[in-house]
Order: structure tokens, then sequence, then C-alpha cells
């Protein structure tokens, strides 16, 4: 195992002489190799409990070890077994891509450095056309893969990215997983803390789902999922906003948004909903629709509102 989470909880005061519970009694571990996803809302205390694991905040109670070693005390220990990809974009100056990473992998390796590894990277990621370009000059997406290069170049046993793939083109996000997978396959460890569910269902192989400093549910996605619901949904692409459309009996729970109508199902009624959606599109109601199992998002949605899936 590599890191054992125990019982964490941290409080920070809030307002007048007011307390805010920021992580409470959280509990997991990471074994080698393994992608954990830590998936919550803005606040939802994720930072924190990455910063606890780091050693640069104290919890007020539980216990972290990292490689069986007390995070509290050892945290320079923790530093050296932990890279990061900070949420926020590590500022590169005047560094181009090629001298900020070979720069942290220096400084990381030492002597076993091979400079080489740079340039694996950057083929593997499609970003040699930018090795050379100063910092400044660079894209916000391109500067992020570059933040990325850093912390996975002499990467730790764990390695924590805070929404690794924000302002990413798609082509190269799919490049990046491959090579989260090709560390992990060496035995490093991955935490990935995103508010990106759809995307997270593809990359982990366990998450936890982080609401107001709790986890409500953890486990592989299809445990969380099906922790939920074991229904189908479909997602219904109407011609606007407002069209009077009956919905179909059998429709469990309904969820709008804008012109995009959801419901879920019970899955012996896919044959009526594929049939009943077929004659919306007919009637001219429907541009398009879908039909899929219960996703990570629906249960994201279910757990942290407090609403039945949609
Ligand atoms: N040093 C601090 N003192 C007081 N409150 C804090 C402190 N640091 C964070 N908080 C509060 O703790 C809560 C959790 O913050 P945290 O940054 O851990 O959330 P998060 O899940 O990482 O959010 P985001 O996805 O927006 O980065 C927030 O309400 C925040 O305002």
């Amino acid at each position: 195992m590599i890191l054992d989470v125990n019982g964490v909880t941290k409080v920070f005061p809030g307002q007048k002489k007011s307390k805010t519970v920021v992580n409470d009694d959280l509990t997991f571990s990471i074994e080698e190799g393994e992608i954990f996803g830590l998936l919550g809302h803005n606040g939802a205390g994720k930072t924190t409990l990455v910063n606890q694991i780091l050693g640069l905040l104290t919890p007020d109670n539980g216990e972290i070890n990292l490689l069986g070693e007390s995070v509290i005390q050892s945290p320079a220990k923790a530093r050296s077994i932990c890279s990061v990809q900070p949420q926020s974009q590590v500022p590169l100056g005047n560094l181009t891509p090629k001298q900020a990473v070979t720069l942290m992998g220096k400084m990381r390796a030492g002597n076993k450095f091979d400079p080489k590894r740079v340039d694996i990277l950057f083929e593997a990621l499609d970003m040699v056309e930018w090795a050379n370009t100063m910092g400044e000059r660079l894209s916000g997406g391109v500067r992020r893969l570059t933040n990325f290069c850093m912390a996975v170049i002499a990467p730790g046993q764990l390695v924590i990215l805070d929404e690794p793939t924000n302002d990413v083109d798609p082509v190269r996000r799919r490049y990046l997983w491959q090579v989260i997978r090709d560390l992990t396959n060496d035995g490093t460890s991955v935490i990935l803390v995103t508010h990106n569910v759809m995307e997270a269902e593809k990359a982990v192989d366990r998450v936890a789902i982080m609401h107001q400093g709790k986890f409500l549910a953890q486990g592989t996605p299809s445990d969380v999922k099906s922790s939920v619901s074991n229904l189908m949904r479909i997602e219904l692409l109407l011609v606007k906003e407002s069209v009077d459309m009956e919905i179909p009996s059998w429709a469990l729970s309904t969820y709008m948004n804008g012109s995009r109508l959801v419901f879920s199902i019970n899955p012996a009624t896919v044959l009526s909903t594929i049939e009943w959606a077929k004659a919306q599109m007919d009637q001219g109601f429907v541009i398009d629709y879908s039909l899929s199992p219960t996703t990570i998002e629906d249960a994201f949605i279910a757990l942290t509102s407090k609403k039945e899936v949609v």
C-alpha cells in the first residue's frame, strides 16, 4: 500500500467564532499502480486533503501514512514521495517547456536523470513544436501540459494531479491519459483531483465522491454508480426549450437543462422508450436522443444534491 488515510479531520476557523469542518473523518487507501479519483464541487475540501497528504497542513485528527511512515511526523519525506501538478498554473517566465521540465527532472532525480526522457514525453503528448518556445508565449493548454510534464518527468511513487486536463484539447487529453496509464504500469500511483466527472469515470480505477468535507461514496466507478441506481437513462435534445411534449408514464425522474431533457427508466422499458423517442422525432419535437446506463455524473448529482438519479 502506498497511502493510508485514516479518520482525517481538518477544521478551519470560520466567520466570527464559528468553525468549519473542511475534512470530516476521511478514510481511504491507495495501492501501487492505482489511479484514485477525488471528485467534488468547488469548496468540497479536496485541496485541503491533498495539502495534508503532502505534509503542508496538519490534520486536527486522524493519521496519514505514506509507504508506512507517518506524514505528520515526517512531512519532508512526504514531499519526496509525492510529485504534484497544482490546480493553478505554475509560472514559467522566460523558461521554455524543455528548460522547465529538464530543470525539474534534474532537481528530482539528480545524476540519474536522463534528458532524453523530456523528448520522449513531449513526443507522447504531441507538444514537440512548443518545446523551445518561451513560457510567456505559450497558450494556456500548452502551459498546463508543461506543468503536467514537470510533475511526471521524474515522478515520486505518488503523483497528485489537480485538474490536469483543464484547457487541454481533446486529442492531447487522450495522450495525457495514456502517459498516466504508462506511469501506473510502472507501479506509480496517481490521485486525480477533478470536477470533471465524465472524464474521471474513464480514467480512474477507484473514486471517492466528496461533498462538504465528507466522502459520500467510494469504490470502483461501477460500485459508486450501482450504490445509487441500476437504471438506464435517456437524453433527448429538444428543438427548443419549451416543447409541448407528453413525458411517458414510465419515466422515473426527469431533469431539464436548457433544451436537454434527461430521464431515468427501468431497463425493462427500453424498447417502449425507443419507440416513444422515435415518435417524438417524427413529430418534430426532438432532434436527437441517446440511451445509456446510468453514468457516474448521474451518481455524482444524485449523491451531492440528495435528489434521485435523473
Ligand atoms: N486556510 C483556510 N482557512 C479557512 N478556510 C479555508 C482555508 N483553506 C480552505 N478553506 C475553506 O475550506 C473549504 C474547502 O476548501 P478546498 O480548497 O479544500 O476545496 P476544494 O474542494 O479544493 O475546492 P476547489 O475545487 O474549488 O479547488 C472552502 O470552504 C475554503 O474556503
